[in-house]
């Protein structure tokens, strides 16, 4: 009998699995298993929850094509609320070792014990130069735009704890999503791959996102992504003061800048059913 709770965040979708006290199936097939939109549950990754020697517990995270990644931004705020209320923890402020190093999450829990809100310290985003294969003699390579899906584009790169290539965009489109994420995804300059998100400067504290994930293609939102961008557009002087609203596909997140550099995500999550996994779902051939 595998217990799962299938949660979301802005509409990135998760199914959470306690592995406290059992042992799970191995993690990259049980992803790929429960992720597929057809032949699984559906979901964009799972959450395992895991005791720790250093945190209060500890959040394991895999993508649906079943790679592993070293944080979540949306998963860590469902992960926070399935912790509080399904009591792995009694408290509001609570730790989270992941691979990215341990998080601090504050949850606002209602009279009846429901967590409502979330807010990750999710940490000092770090810009990356991209490596391409060849540079000039000379050449810098904020000279070089990347070139992919036969456009030349100006990104920056920034880490998370997961790398994110951001794109300033006049506006959205679903269609550049589609086509110029995977490209980018994929490309050489990124031998370890990378998130991809679009960035449309809608006012002084606002931005639009939208983001094409490594390991799980178009999200609705990316926790990570909006930190990412949040920063580059703040380092690029595209919005001013100390937070900005970021409307996702999924709905709206919050990032706040702390003086120290590092970043805070608040936003909500919620529950949408829970169950208990087939037991011949993980013997089955993987499909997408
Ligand atoms: N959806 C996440 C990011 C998940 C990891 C990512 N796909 C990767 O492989 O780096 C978020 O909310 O941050």
């Amino acid at each position: 009998m595998l217990e799962f709770t299938k949660m979301q965040g802005a509409g990135n979708d998760f199914i959470v699995f306690d592995g406290m006290a059992r042992t799970l199936p191995e993690y990259g097939l049980l992803a790929r298993a429960v992720c597929s939109r057809r032949f699984g549950i559906g979901a964009d990754g799972i959450l395992v929850a895991r005791a720790s020697d250093d945190a209060d517990l500890a959040m394991v995270y895999y993508n649906a094509d079943g790679s592993r990644a070293a944080m979540c931004g949306n998963g860590m705020r469902c992960f926070a609320k399935f912790a509080r209320e399904n009591g792995l923890t009694a408290k509001n402020v609570f730790t989270v070792e992941t691979p990215d190093g341990v998080k601090k999450v504050r949850t606002a829990v209602s009279g009846e014990g429901v967590v409502t809100r979330v807010t990750v310290d999710m940490g000092r985003p770090v810009f990356l130069p991209y490596e391409l294969p060849v540079l000039l003699p000379g050449e810098r390579i904020a000279d070089r735009p990347l070139e992919a899906a036969g456009r030349r584009l100006r990104v920056t790169c920034v880490r998370v704890g997961v790398p994110h290539t951001v794109i300033f965009v006049p506006a959205l489109s679903r269609a550049e999503v589609e086509t110029v994420g995977p490209a980018v995804e994929r490309h050489p300059a990124f031998p370890s791959g990378t998130n991809v998100d679009f960035v449309e400067v809608t006012g002084r504290d606002r931005l639009k996102i939208a983001t094409w994930e490594r390991g799980a293609g178009h999200t609705l939102a990316c926790g990570t992504g909006c930190c990412a961008a949040a920063v580059a557009a703040r380092t690029g002087g595209r919005v001013i003061g100390d937070r900005v609203r970021l409307d996702t596909e999924g709905g709206p997140l919050q990032v706040g800048f702390l003086p120290d550099g590092s970043v805070r995500l608040t936003g909500g999550a919620e529950t949408i059913c829970t169950g208990v996994l087939s037991p011949g779902l993980l013997c089955r051939r993987p499909r997408p």
